[in-house]
């Protein structure tokens, strides 16, 4: 099976398409169906973000001793790293339904006028991407949450009227991947901001015994760690790969996940020790040997993997980045040593010119 067989659209080289990847972070079909057997159902479950887990656990306490509806909560952080899971958590800490939107789905103010006046008391509304609402719609909500009113605008032109409509008490939980997209004023209008890091490996682990717990999968602690250092920090992709090494060790062993299983299994993935996929070797291998290590441009780096500029930049270069393997630099894109050790490459000597005169290729 190709593990990047989805409905994305393949690539030129028959590189997996961005949406397809299996160490993406932004949930699947497969995902959504599984996830929520999966997510932890209240803060004490919920693994790691030390810091976000206290400073929220004292929101929450306060507002449930002072019988109040708790402050608005802004979460920021990568997708997969348990935004939405947090603010279930939320609303079940409050004892309150939730009520789960997005902002692409609020195009227009009245939509989300409509979302807001059926809430009930104390009920938490989950915003995800809140970065991407429409202007209108966010301006009413500046005043939903202040003074908890809106103003629905009757008819048009001068004849427009409008109807102030008060509405209840209520929670509202933001989820942007980047808090900095956010307009001031909305951004001020949170009581609370909590910034989601990436796991650490040990957290990530727990992650993984605990999915195999709930999949009833029979897992060796080397097995577990296997997968949590493959897993780029995210726990949706830890989940994703436990259920890929699970189907590895049903069909091709005993059921039992261990470290060889787990690595066997991401090799017929193509996921690396480090979690790269091949699109990220691609990138890095291009780098590396067509460019001796660059810097070269990232339009060149683009065609040189028959790649789009943007699957490049946005998909591949991030992970690459944060991993120290690869440098954006006002001169193009440079591998770094630890690239080469990656690989099982050897930098060319400086001064040898060959491949290493990539400042040639502009990109
Ligand atoms: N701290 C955690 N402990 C255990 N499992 C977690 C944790 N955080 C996330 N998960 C698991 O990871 C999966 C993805 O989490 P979630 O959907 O909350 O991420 P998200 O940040 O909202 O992603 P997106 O931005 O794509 O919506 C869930 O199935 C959940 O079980």
């Amino acid at each position: 099976m190709n593990p990047y067989d989805d409905s994305a659209p393949a690539s030129t080289t028959g590189l997996p398409a961005a949406g397809g990847r299996i160490v993406g972070g932004v949930a699947d079909g497969e995902d959504q169906a599984v996830e929520a057997a999966l997510r932890p159902k209240d803060l004490g479950e919920f693994i790691g973000q030390e810091r976000v887990r206290e400073q929220l656990d004292l929101v929450l306490r306060a507002a449930r001793a002072r019988g109040a509806t708790a402050d608005h909560v802004l979460l920021s952080g990568a997708p997969g790293l348990g935004k939405t899971t947090l603010s279930m958590i939320i609303a079940a800490e409050m004892g309150a339904p939730i009520r789960i939107t997005s902002g692409p789905a609020i195009q227009h103010a009245g939509d989300l006028a409509a979302i807001l006046s059926s809430l009930t008391e104390g009920e938490v509304l989950f915003l995800d991407e809140i970065h991407r609402m429409s202007r209108p719609a966010e301006e009413m909500l500046y005043m939903a949450m202040e003074d908890f009113r809106v103003d629905v605008v009757v008819g048009k032109g001068p004849g427009a009227t409008a109807i102030p409509l008060e509405l209840p008490p209520f929670t509202l939980v933001g989820a942007t991947t980047r808090a900095g997209l956010l307009p001031p004023p909305l951004r001020d209008r949170f009581g609370f901001t909590g910034h989601m890091e990436f796991y650490a490996p040990a957290e990530l682990e727990r992650v993984v015994h605990r999915s195999a717990r709930l999949l009833d999968v029979e897992i060796a602690a080397d097995g577990a760690a296997e997968i949590a250092g493959r897993s780029r920090g995210t726990p949706r992709i830890a989940n994703r790969l436990l259920r890929r090494v699970r189907d590895y060790a049903q069909v091709k062993a005993d059921g039992i996940v261990t470290r060889e299983i787990a690595a066997q299994a991401l090799e017929v993935y193509e996921v690396d020790a480090r979690g790269l996929d091949r699109l990220d070797r691609a990138v890095l291998g291009a780098l590396l040997k067509l460019f001796g290590g660059g810097p070269v441009g990232l339009s060149t780096l683009a065609v040189a993997v028959g790649e789009e500029r943007e699957t490049v930049e946005e998909v591949a270069e991030p992970f690459l980045v944060r991993e120290g393997l690869l440098a954006r630099t006002p001169r193009g894109r440079v591998a770094t040593p630890a690239a080469w050790a990656h690989l099982g490459l050897v930098p060319p000597q400086q001064g040898s010119g060959g491949p290493g005169q990539s400042a040639l290729f502009g990109g």
